[in-house]
Parts: C-alpha cells; structure tokens; sequence
C-alpha cells in the first residue's frame, strides 16, 4: 500500500507535542538508571533512543508515558507538567511496551475497536482501510483471532493496527527492531511511524543497534549510565558510520564528531 493511502480520512493530528525532560532521575535501590536527564524533542520528529544494555533506554520510555514515576524532576508536554493521573495528556501517547499490552480474550478486530474507543477516536467509516493495512501486514487473518492466543511478532502486528487507529500524538515504542516482525510487519511499523512524524506527531523508540538509529529517525539520542551523552541529527551518524569503521562504537559510547 503506498504511503498516502494511509488514515485516508481521520485527520486526527492537529496539533505538535512540544516534549521536555528537565533533570529527570531514577533509582532502583542502589542503582541509578537515569541521573539528572535532559531531553527537548521538537515535534513531527522520529528519535531513536540508542543504547548498551542496561542504559536506561526503557526506564526514559516508561517515564515519558506516565508508567513509572521519576525520583525527581520535571516532564513537561507543551510547557504543561506531565504526570500519570492527567489523562488528558495521556490519551495524546501510546506506549508500546516490548511485549504489546493487548486485551487478551478479545480479537484483534475487537481490539482495534476498544483502543480507538478509549482513545475517542472512532473507526466509523475506516473499518474497511484498517483492515486492508493489517492484509498488506499479511495480518488479515488475524482479525478474528484472539489476541492471547498470537505469537510475539503477530501481537506486535495487532498492537500496530491499534495504534493506526489511535494515530497519537505521541507514540513510545519499546524495541521495534527486536519485536520479533518480520519484513511486511518491520515496514508497516516504519510507515506508520513516518506517517505520525510527518502530520506533527513525534515517535520516540528505543534500540540498542547503532546502524538502525541511523538509518531510521531523524535524530539520535545515545544514552549511557543513566545520562544523555549524544543527541545528533541521525543524517550526521549515517555520516560517521560510512567514513570511520570503528564509529558504531564511539557512536554508543557518546563520542561526538571530532572537530
Ligand atoms: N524494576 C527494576 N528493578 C531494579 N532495577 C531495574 C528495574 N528496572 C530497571 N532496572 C535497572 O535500571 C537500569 C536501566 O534499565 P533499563 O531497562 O532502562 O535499560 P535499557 O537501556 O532499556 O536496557 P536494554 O537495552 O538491555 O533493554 C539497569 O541496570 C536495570 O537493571
């Protein structure tokens, strides 16, 4: 299906989320999985949130979607302070953790139905559309099927259909690149992503592979230990990896461009 086909009629994103972390930290006992984060992510952006094991990648995503609740410091969305009981601000973001949350007992179809009900985005009229998009998944089949019963790369299938439904402001995906998808679904999840960024939404995904940050965001932001050590344009890390062998990793180390 071609780019423009998709969410033919919603329209649904009028307005671009300003998002700020200011001095967000952490702690898990002794361990300090963010310390002292900033973040300024302007809007219609797809950043890839890149990382070793253990960096603090996933804690970063649960803070920004109201999940997990920071030791100290500030979110804010639009200028507005971000926490978990401002519904109004949630129902702007889906989070899309490693392991997509979906009603278990329901089918996707009906899934597909109650997210964009919670979401108050109705699928009167785009039934037909949403469908065709899971077919081009090679997903059809799954509409009828109960979400408990799907293995790991056809519920990241399923929670992709909800989010088309949902088209939010803000989408927080969890390791997309290690959902288990294969190739029809790796593209959907791309142009679903490309699609929010380019009608003023944001995405924010997390990774740990240097040359897909790269080659999918706009920008690239390297956390190490808790701290943000790299924000760069992901053209300039494409850049890097094509002329130095050794960039990946200075890249995930938070080594800046030489001047
Ligand atoms: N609930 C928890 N209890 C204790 N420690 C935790 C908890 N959640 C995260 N941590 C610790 O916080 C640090 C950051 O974890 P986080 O899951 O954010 O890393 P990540 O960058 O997403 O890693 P990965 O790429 O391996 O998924 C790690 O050292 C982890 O062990």
């Amino acid at each position: 299906m071609a780019c423009t086909r998709l969410f033919p009629s919603n329209g649904a994103i009028t307005t671009a989320m300003h998002i700020e972390l200011q001095n967000v930290s952490k702690s898990f006992g002794h361990k300090h999985a963010l310390k002292k984060f900033d973040l300024n992510v302007p809007p219609s952006t797809i950043v890839a949130l890149l990382g070793e094991n253990g960096a603090g990648k996933s804690t970063l995503l649960r803070i920004l979607a109201g999940v997990s609740v920071p030791d100290s410091g500030l979110v804010r969305y639009d200028g507005r302070r971000f926490d978990r009981e401002n519904m109004e601000l949630r129902q702007r973001l889906h989070f899309t953790p490693d392991m997509p949350l979906l009603f278990p007992d329901q089918s996707v179809a009906r899934n597909i139905a109650t997210f964009a009900a919670l979401y108050k985005k109705p699928t009167a009229g785009r039934e037909d559309f949403l469908a065709h998009w899971l077919e081009d998944m090679g997903a059809a089949a799954l509409m009828r099927r109960k979400a408990g019963v799907l293995s790991r790369g056809q519920l990241w299938k399923a929670g992709l259909g909800c989010v088309a439904a949902i088209e939010p402001e803000l989408w927080l995906v969890d390791e997309p690149f290690a959902s288990g998808m294969d190739a029809l679904g790796m593209a959907a999840f791309r142009r679903l992503a490309r699609h929010l960024a380019d009608t003023g939404g944001t995405v924010i995904y997390t990774t740990q592979m240097v040359e897909m940050a790269a080659d999918f965001s706009d920008h690239v932001c390297v956390v190490r230990e808790g701290e943000q050590v790299l924000w760069e344009s992901s053209a300039e890390t494409r850049r890097r990896i094509a002329e130095d062998p050794d960039a990946a990793e200075n890249i995930l180390r938070g080594t800046p461009t030489p001047p």
